[in-house]
Order: C-alpha cells, then sequence, then structure tokens
C-alpha cells in the first residue's frame, strides 16, 4: 500500500470543522503527478459478489472460510482474512452471505484486526463520515437492516480482538466512511466496484477541478495536475459528473457527501458561459431562464421576468432525461427528441449535450461499419456534434487538460480526415487544398495526444493513446505521400 505524495503538497486541517483538505506549498505543473496510492480495500458495489481475489463477478465461495467470493479460477485470497474467518466456528454463514452488504464492513474489521494493516483501519477513521446528520435517517435505517443486524446475530463480534467496542455506531460509521471515501472504480470485468484510497479522499472538491484521477488495471490511483496550480491553492477533485448542470450536481453531492458546494461554478449562474442549466423562457420564447443563486427555488427569464417554480423545472428535465435513456441508440428517435429539447433548453444545456453525446456515439457506430456505406451526411453530422461538444467543454474546463476533451477531440479529428479524403476523392477539394486541410486535422490531433500523456499505461485512455500515436504516424505518411 505504498503511497507518493508530491513533496509540494500538504495535508491541512480546516480549523472550524476539522476537516482536512490538500494545498500546493509550491507551483506545480500541468500533468505533474500529485499522488499514487494503492487502495487500502477494494469492494464490490451494494448487492453484489465479486471473487476475493480477481474481483470479477462470483457466486462460488472460498472452501476454507466459506464466506468470501472465489471465483472457479481462483485458488485463494488474503491470507490472513481467510485463516481468521475459517477458525470462527458457530459463526452463522448464511445469515451473512445473504445480506451482501456485510461482507465489506467483515473486510474493515479485519483491516483492524490484521496487526499489519491495523494502522490503515485507523487512519481510515479520521476521515469525514458526518455520521451524526445520517442518524435516524433512510441510509441509517437501510444499514441497520442489512449490516448492523446481520452482523451482531451472526456472532461474528466474539471472535475479533477489538470486538468489544463494535457497536451500532461503530457499524454505521464504517458504512458512512465507506459511502462518502469510496472511490467508484472500474471493475475487471464490467461495472464498477468501490475503493478506498486513504490519501486520494482528502482532495476537496470543486466543480472545475485543477486534477485528473486515473486508476490503473492494478487499482493504482494516479492523481496529476490537469492545468497549472499555484502555490497556496487548494488542490481539488470533482466528486461527480462536470457534464451535469449545477442542480443535478449539488444534488449528488448533498446525498453522497452531505456537501452544499460553493465552488465558483455553483454560484455563476452561466456556469463560465457554459449556459448547462439555463432554459428557454416559455413566455418570450427567447430569454434566458436561470437561478441567480443555487439555493433560489424560482427560476426567473432574464428578458422578460417570467418566473418559473424548481418543481415543475425539476419535473420537466426528469422527463426529457428518461426520454434520452427511452431512445438508446436510435439516431431518429434521438434527433426527434433534439429537436423539441431545443425549444425548452439552452443549446448548451446539459441535456443537449448529453443526447449529441449519445447521437454522436450512435453515428461512430455507422462510420466504423463498411457494410452500412455512410454518407457525407453522417461524418458531418458526426463533426458538428463533436465540435459542439468541444466547445461547452472548452468553458467549463478552462485551461485544463481533460480526458473528455482529448477523447472528443480525437473523435473530432478521426471523423475530419475521413471526411476530407472523400471530398478529395470526390473532386470537391484539390491536393492542396486536402494537404491544407489534414495539417489542420494534425494539429488537433497532437492536443488530443498531448492531452492523455499523462494517463497511466494500462487504462482504456492509456491504450487509446498508443492507438492515437499510431494513427497519428498514418496521417504524418498520408500527407507525406500527398504532397
Ligand atoms: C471525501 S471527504 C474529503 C476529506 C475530508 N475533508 C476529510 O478530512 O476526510 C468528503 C467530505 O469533505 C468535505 N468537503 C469536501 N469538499 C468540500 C467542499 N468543497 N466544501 C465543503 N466541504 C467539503 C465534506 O464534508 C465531504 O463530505
Amino acid at each position: 500500500m505504498g503511497e507518493n505524495f508530491n513533496k509540494k503538497c500538504a495535508i491541512e486541517t480546516n480549523e472550524k470543522d476539522g476537516g482536512r483538505y490538500v494545498k500546493a506549498q509550491e507551483n506545480i505543473a500541468t500533468g505533474e503527478c500529485i499522488l499514487l496510492e494503492q487502495p487500502t480495500l477494494l469492494l464490490a458495489s451494494d448487492g453484489e459478489r465479486r471473487c476475493g481475489n480477481c474481483f470479477k463477478l462470483a457466486q462460488s465461495y472460498c472452501r476454507s472460510c466459506k464466506i468470501t467470493n472465489l471465483c472457479l479460477n481462483c485458488k485463494e485470497h488474503n491470507k490472513y482474512d481467510c485463516e481468521k474467518l475459517a477458525a470462527m466456528e458457530n459463526l452463522n454463514c448464511d445469515l451473512l452471505k445473504r445480506n451482501t452488504e456485510c461482507y465489506g464492513i467483515i473486510k474493515c474489521l479485519l483491516l483492524q484486526e490484521n496487526p499489519d494493516t491495523k494502522a490503515y483501519f485507523d487512519s481510515m477513521l479520521e476521515a469525514d463520515c458526518y455520521l451524526e446528520e445520517r442518524r435516524g435517517s433512510d441510509i441509517w435505517s437501510h444499514y441497520h437492516v442489512n449490516v448492523v443486524e446481520p452482523l451482531m446475530k451472526s456472532n461474528i463480534l466474539k471472535y475479533l480482538r477489538h470486538g468489544e467496542r463494535v457497536d451500532e455506531d461503530f457499524l454505521q460509521r464504517l458504512c458512512a466512511l465507506i459511502d462518502v471515501n469510496g472511490f467508484e472504480i472500474r471493475a475487471p470485468d464490467y461495472g464498477t466496484m468501490k475503493g478506498v484510497y486513504l490519501r486520494g479522499t482528502i482532495l476537496t472538491h470543486d466543480c472545475t477541478p485543477n486534477t485528473q484521477i486515473a486508476i490503473d488495471d492494478k487499482y493504482c490511483m494516479k492523481i496529476y495536475a490537469s492545468r497549472a496550480i499555484e502555490a497556496g491553492e487548494i488542490v481539488t477533485n470533482c466528486y461527480t459528473n462536470v457534464l451535469l448542470g449545477t442542480d443535478e450536481r449539488r444534488k449528488i453531492l448533498k446525498i453522497t457527501k452531505n456537501l452544499k458546494c460553493h465552488c465558483k461554478r455553483c454560484l455563476d449562474p452561466t456556469e463560465f458561459e457554459s449556459h448547462m442549466s439555463t432554459l428557454l423562457c416559455s413566455e418570450c420564447k427567447t430569454g434566458y431562464v436561470l437561478k441567480k443563486d443555487p439555493s433560489e427555488t424560482k427560476w426567473q427569464c432574464q428578458n422578460c421576468q417570467h418566473r418559473r417554480d424548481a418543481k415543475d423545472v425539476d419535473r420537466m428535465l426528469n422527463n426529457l432525461q428518461e426520454e434520452i435513456i427511452n431512445a438508446t441508440n436510435d439516431i431518429y428517435k434521438l434527433e426527434m427528441s433534439l429537436m423539441r429539447f431545443s425549444k425548452a433548453l439552452h443549446p448548451q444545456h446539459y441535456l443537449i449535450v448529453d443526447i449529441k453525446q449519445n447521437i454522436a456515439s450512435a453515428l461512430r457506430q455507422i462510420l466504423n461499419d463498411p457494410s452500412q456505406c455512410p454518407g457525407r451526411k453522417v461524418y458531418e453530422r458526426k463533426i458538428e456534434l463533436c465540435e459542439d461538444i468541444i466547445k461547452v467543454l472548452n468553458l467549463i474546463l478552462p485551461g485544463c487538460i481533460s480526458r473528455l476533451k482529448a477523447i472528443t477531440l480525437y473523435e473530432l479529428v478521426s471523423t475530419q480526415a475521413e471526411y476530407y479524403r472523400m471530398r478529395y476523392k470526390e473532386n470537391e477539394l484539390t491536393k492542396t487544398q486536402l494537404i491544407e486541410l489534414l495539417h489542420e486535422v494534425e494539429q488537433m490531433f497532437r492536443e488530443a495526444i498531448r492531452m492523455l500523456l499523462y494517463e497511466p499505461k494500462d487504462t482504456p485512455e492509456g491504450n487509446l493513446l498508443q492507438t492515437m500515436l499510431q494513427e497519428l504516424k498514418y496521417l504524418q505518411t498520408d500527407i507525406k505521400m500527398l504532397d
């Protein structure tokens, strides 16, 4: 569980609430690594069963301890945990197996039992988890029924050295710590699981963060600067999806982290002129409808002052969101929805961006399948959509390197290169014009590559970087041959 925090950073403590955060002590350059860290705990997502060794989905159990899931290809899992559990003769394994969420907490308790990992457990307890705010809530009742009661009734506590300090509050605290500090990470087969990273979790949230987090196939977390960070700045990470609107991001942050975000983006009604939350006025048809402050319950048109109730807006956005989900990959349905949404939402609203991403991805499938003989309209539409998405990303992540930007830029330039070649073949472009356009494509290709250079090797983005480097070489050869 080695870790490497950049020496230019320091962990500081907020005097008011004791919360920790990370501050840059010196200037940090774009792309510079801030932290490399192995997880302290890897856990299945709620309700899932994953092999205790390879973390693929598994239904079978270890023959020795009888409680850890082990897939048919794996023979053993953590030796300490296995032996400790196997020695618990009167453990009610069936009860624990039925309540899948117990296993993550058992892993935590074993971290505390094992002298080699006790220090990690103790530092996990230092993290924020706002236990008092959860007391009596639905989530508290959920864990009472699904974790606390089964664990108490299973006899496990009497086998633990620290069992006497384990009561309802202690177990609820462990559940809360995992909820607040667990990172959603890629599982090795498909889906996601949770990883607890004791250092990575200290970074404060910001909706326009100054770092990016990448996790490789050995679950090593790398945090690097997505823009230059000046000495004295707080080092931040975005706990939610940057492509959501302010209300949606804040709702998720409140539920998952009990956090009221007051970052610059949340406090700017236009979200840095991106207008990702802006509606079009249903009265005057042209005015922008905004909320001046994120905690307000009324939306108001900046042109005719017409007001809309927040509940009514929520209902409309939920219906539109459902429509996108129901359209799945159907381009016709998506385009029809886009036309309808465009009457109610700003052209850069997050749901418009979402639908454009869906259409672009469906078009990619057509362009990658030569048997569909894609016509020029398909290329033109894909180019237009990618350009629109990049424009929004540049507004919300100004000056930042970003995986999202890199991938969208790559989608754009690979489509443009094909499109220009097609037009050249159809004698619409001269050779000189084609060379000039391909040179422009090459510049943007380099920009996309530059943004992925800091991604670890064994990640989908690291692999994409290798593909892009190859494709850049082909493009350069192509240009040379035309010259
Ligand atoms: C993952 S932890 C971050 C580290 C935490 N401060 C600690 O000491 O363990 C998430 C919690 O930190 C606090 N936090 C993180 N970012 C914040 C922000 N931008 N504003 C206010 N509180 C924040 C909230 O209490 C949140 O639930």
